[in-house]
């Protein structure tokens, strides 16, 4: 349950005194998620009822980044992709503070995310990611990847570092990933003008839970508060792996290549992109390797929060380190 921040009535009642969407009619915490605190709040104008998100940001988010997400969503929605659109208050800002901590509203979406994967979705998710680079592309403001390839050796020392051995897989987990770091960062690709690949906003966490889904087609894209800008094909290979493997660890080469064709429905890869799917695959994989081994060290006992398997993302780099070219993902 991913509510770590208790709001009380008289504070959210001052709250929402900021902003003009009418009278609250419903609220309750929702239980998704891991990173952030989210509710569901219902009110009600002039007899419409409207639902919005409020999130309060803990953990990950680093409020000096607040305001370019708040302003990537901005921008997006109004490029025509489905994402939650900030509300503004009375004052005309969409970031402010409540229970002591950085809280935005947001539009609610409609929809459903996927609780089983089927190759039927990962062709429509191909296509929205893609429109979302493409809406990106007049989005000047940078983010660099805080969770990019620098970040990742600290990460894994920190885990190592923190680790207190009362779990038998962490010792060798850790001597696993790191081996892997020694083969996937001299092999990462540079950013576009440095000889590499094409660059931009990219949303970098768009696993299944962060995809609504209405009648087979996308509806929403949501949770962008790891969104940066970073190799377009970095969140293809983020997808891959979020998408296209089963839950014994298979992976689904169909889910791939749909994923894949709805992409270049869009925009066309390049042949460098291609050829660097199995290294992206495995930096990917790495990635939320290293986060999930981390909270699973970090969450303290009693914590109202599922940990999520690193394993999962070990077995996952197995592949990818082993896929001898980009072959192995059905292009
Ligand atoms: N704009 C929205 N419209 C509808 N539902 C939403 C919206 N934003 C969030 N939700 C609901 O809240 C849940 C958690 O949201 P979100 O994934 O952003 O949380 P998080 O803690 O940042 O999660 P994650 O663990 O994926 O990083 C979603 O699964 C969804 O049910
Ligand atoms: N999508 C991430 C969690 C949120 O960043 C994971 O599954 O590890």
């Amino acid at each position: 349950m991913a509510v770590y921040t208790e709001i009380e009535d008289e504070e959210l009642a001052s709250f929402l005194a900021d902003y003009d969407i009418g009278r609250l009619v419903a609220f309750r915490g929702i239980a998704e998620g891991v990173e952030n605190s989210n509710f569901l709040l219902r009110t009600e104008k002039a007899g419409q009822a409207s639902d919005f998100i409020l999130t309060l940001y803990e953990k990950r988010v680093n409020p000096a980044d607040l305001p370019w997400f708040l302003g990537l969503m901005r921008h997006l929605a109004t490029e025509g992709l489905s994402c939650p659109l900030p509300v503004t208050g009375n004052d005309g800002e969409a970031l402010r503070t409540l229970a002591g901590r950085p809280a935005a509203i947001t539009t609610f979406l409609s929809g459903v995310w996927p609780r089983h994967v089927h190759a039927e979705h990962c062709g429509p998710l191909g296509k929205a990611l893609a429109q979302l680079h493409v809406a990106g592309r007049s989005y000047t403001p940078q983010r660099p990847n805080s969770l990019g390839p620098t970040a990742w050796r600290p990460l894994l020392e920190e885990a190592a570092a923190t680790s207190s051995g009362d779990n038998d897989s962490v010792p060798g987990m850790i001597g696993e990933l790191s081996s892997a770091l020694d083969r996937i960062l001299p092999a990462w690709p540079g950013l576009k003008g440095e000889a590499g690949l094409p660059a931009g906003q990219i949303h970098a966490d768009l696993f299944p839970d962060n995809v609504f889904f209405l009648d087979g087609q996308v509806s929403g894209l949501i949770d962008f508060y790891f969104a940066c800008s970073d190799l377009l094909a970095y969140d293809i290979a983020i997808c891959l792996n979020a998408w296209c493997f089963s839950d014994d660890g298979t992976f689904n080469v169909t889910c791939a290549r749909r994923l894949i064709e709805g992409y270049e429905s869009v925009r066309a890869l390049s042949e460098a992109e291609r050829e660097a799917l199995p290294v992206l695959c495995a930096g990917a994989a790495m990635r939320f390797a290293l986060t999930r081994l981390y909270d699973w060290i970090n969450t303290p006992p009693g914590a109202m929060v599922t940990r999520k398997d690193p394993m999962a993302y070990v077995r996952r780099l197995r592949f990818h380190l082993a896929a001898p070219n980009a072959g192995a993902y059905g292009v």
